[in-house]
């Protein structure tokens, strides 16, 4: 059964689909995409599940969230090996994805409390108090790269905030879905607070566009985080949280340990096989010997990478990418830089296990006079050589987006240069750009986001503020008549 609407799980009226492990071709779930109709249901039901779900008391909805940690932590094997098999990734990576998911539901909720929490204050007959309301009915779309923690991200704060949901993951990633969906009812959650609606675009669309929802909160691509705005453009009441894509840069200047650079900048941009939205796309570095020194052992470094699968016994670094069509992306991605003038330092390749499996690149693009600026996202790094410091200040703001940027060097002073101009939510020194913590805001500027940032700071979009003035006795009062009313009160 694919679609949970009002507590019950139904097949769907839609179109078949499938998702596929990456790494073997198996098949892992298949179902009928919800139609129209079923996605309008789903909507209804968490539309006559949402005051209730809103006054039930904190205290209850936290109890909840916290027994759908415990429910993740008892099976957590088994959710890391099922994002290990739809997402392709290799298995220390997809425990990562399952431990972030557990740690989310605590991290929620001291933000709720710091965030969102209440304030009093009393000044003669006046008590003023600061709350917070949930919206009501949330949207909430996945992207496949992390297929658990990150629309969990937005569900967990939404539904301690006192929402209700309607979820609709990737379509390749159908499985995880299901499994957090059937976490929750477990965990005790009414009927109709948590729906799950399944399928591709079309999906979506019926969703985005349905009036019965009051908040979207979407993880994804730009080209779908901007025609969701679209269809947005006429209600905007609907609150909008959109986290996408980036062409993140990171800058190697001045650097005494050269393999330690390697390192970070491998993780940087090939870890989860460059499918990371804070992956370093463009590697900055100046020109010269001491430049040409680290790409040497950044060379020899990724020659060192061990591309494998979840399956497998030896430890690998990366997986496939998410699927042989996703892989062909990348490799066109990479065949057109080429034709416009770029050079393979190491190709990004098909590798003999399987289609979608890739080998990491990185190509110098320094020569390149219309390279786009777009996100690759797979294991394709482009080089870009600067003459100096400020060179490579202007080449990593030279984007639209910005989500990640970060410099490796071992001067502060450069840091301290490059921080107040770096255009990006997360500007890091000496550390891999991937791997942002909960425990802070997660978001982007450009077109990497609108301004409503996802972890810690997902309790600011996941409730509204209200103010209310009221009389501190409780009674009806007024102290005097105002100026200009002539009016004999009888007392
Ligand atoms: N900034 C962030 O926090 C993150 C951003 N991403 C970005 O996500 C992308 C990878 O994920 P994908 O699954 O390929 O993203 P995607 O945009 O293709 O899909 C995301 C979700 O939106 C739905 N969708 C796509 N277009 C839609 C439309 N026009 N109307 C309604 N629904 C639509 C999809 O079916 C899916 O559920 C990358 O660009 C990556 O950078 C991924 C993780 C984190
Ligand atoms: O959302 C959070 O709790 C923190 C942000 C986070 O986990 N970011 C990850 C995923 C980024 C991505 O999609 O691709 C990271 O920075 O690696």
């Amino acid at each position: 059964m694919a679609h949970l609407i009002n507590g019950s799980w139904i097949e769907g009226s839609g179109t078949l689909f499938t998702s596929i492990d990456p790494s073997n071709e198996e098949t892992v779930w298949t179902g009928f995409a919800a139609t129209e109709a079923e996605v309008a249901a789903a909507v209804a039901a968490a539309r006559d599940a949402r005051d209730s779900w809103a006054m039930t008391p904190l205290a209850d909805r936290i109890a909840t969230a916290e027994r759908y940690a415990a429910i993740l932590t008892e099976e957590k094997a088994a959710l890391a090996e099922l994002i290990a098999r739809e997402a392709g990734k290799v298995l220390w990576d997809a425990e990562g994805e399952a431990t972030a998911m557990i740690n989310k539901v605590g991290i929620s909720v001291r933000a709720h409390e710091e965030r969102t929490g209440t304030k009093e204050a009393v000044n003669g007959l006046i008590r003023s108090r600061l709350t917070h309301r949930p919206h009501g009915v949330m949207a909430v779309f996945g992207p496949y790269n992390f297929p658990g923690h990150l629309p969990n991200g937005h569900i967990v704060p939404a539904l301690i905030a006192g929402n209700t949901i309607v979820f609709k993951p990737s379509e390749l990633t159908p499985a995880v879905a299901e499994f957090m969906a059937k976490a929750w009812m477990k965990a005790g959650l009414p009927d109709g607070v948590f729906n799950l609606v399944q399928g591709a675009r079309a999906v979506g669309e019926a969703l985005a566009g349905d009036p019965g929802i009051d908040g979207l909160l979407f993880t994804g691509s730009v080209r779908g985080g901007q025609s969701i705005a679209r269809t947005l453009i006429d209600r905007p009441e609907v609150i909008q949280a959109l986290e996408m894509g980036g062409n993140n840069p990171l800058i190697v200047h001045e650097v005494n340990d050269l393999d330690a650079a390697a390192v970070l900048t491998i993780l940087s941009a090939f870890v989860s096989s460059g499918q990371r939205c804070t992956c370093a796309r463009r590697l900055i570095v100046p020109v010269g010997e001491a430049g040409d020194r680290f790409l040497a052992r950044l060379i020899a470094a990724m020659k060192g990478i061990r591309v494998g699968s979840w399956s497998d016994t030896a430890d690998v670094f990366m997986g496939p990418v998410v699927s042989a069509a996703a892989a062909d992306m990348v490799l066109k991605a990479e065949g057109d830089l080429i034709a416009k003038g770029a050079k393979a330092l190491v190709e990004c390749a098909e590798l003999p296990r399987g289609e979608a499996f890739l080998s990491p690149g990185l190509l110098d693009v320094t020569d390149v006079k219309t390279r786009p600026d777009a996100e690759i996202f797979g294991p394709l790094l482009q080089l870009i050589r600067v003459p100096d410091f400020e060179a490579a200040v202007a080449e990593a703001n030279n984007t639209r987006f910005g989500l990640a940027s970060g410099l490796i060097s071992d001067s502060r002073a450069l840091f301290e240069s490059f921080y107040p101009r770096a255009r990006a939510g997360i500007v890091n020194w000496n550390q891999q750009l991937t791997g942002a913590a909960s425990t802070a805001p997660f978001g982007g500027i450009g077109l990497s986001g609108n301004h409503r940032p996802s972890a810690y700071y997902a309790a600011d979009y996941a409730a509204y503020p209200v103010a209310t003035m009221e009389q501190a006795e409780g009674r009806v009062a007024v102290a005097a008549n105002p100026k200009g009313l002539v009016f004999e009160r009888a007392e």
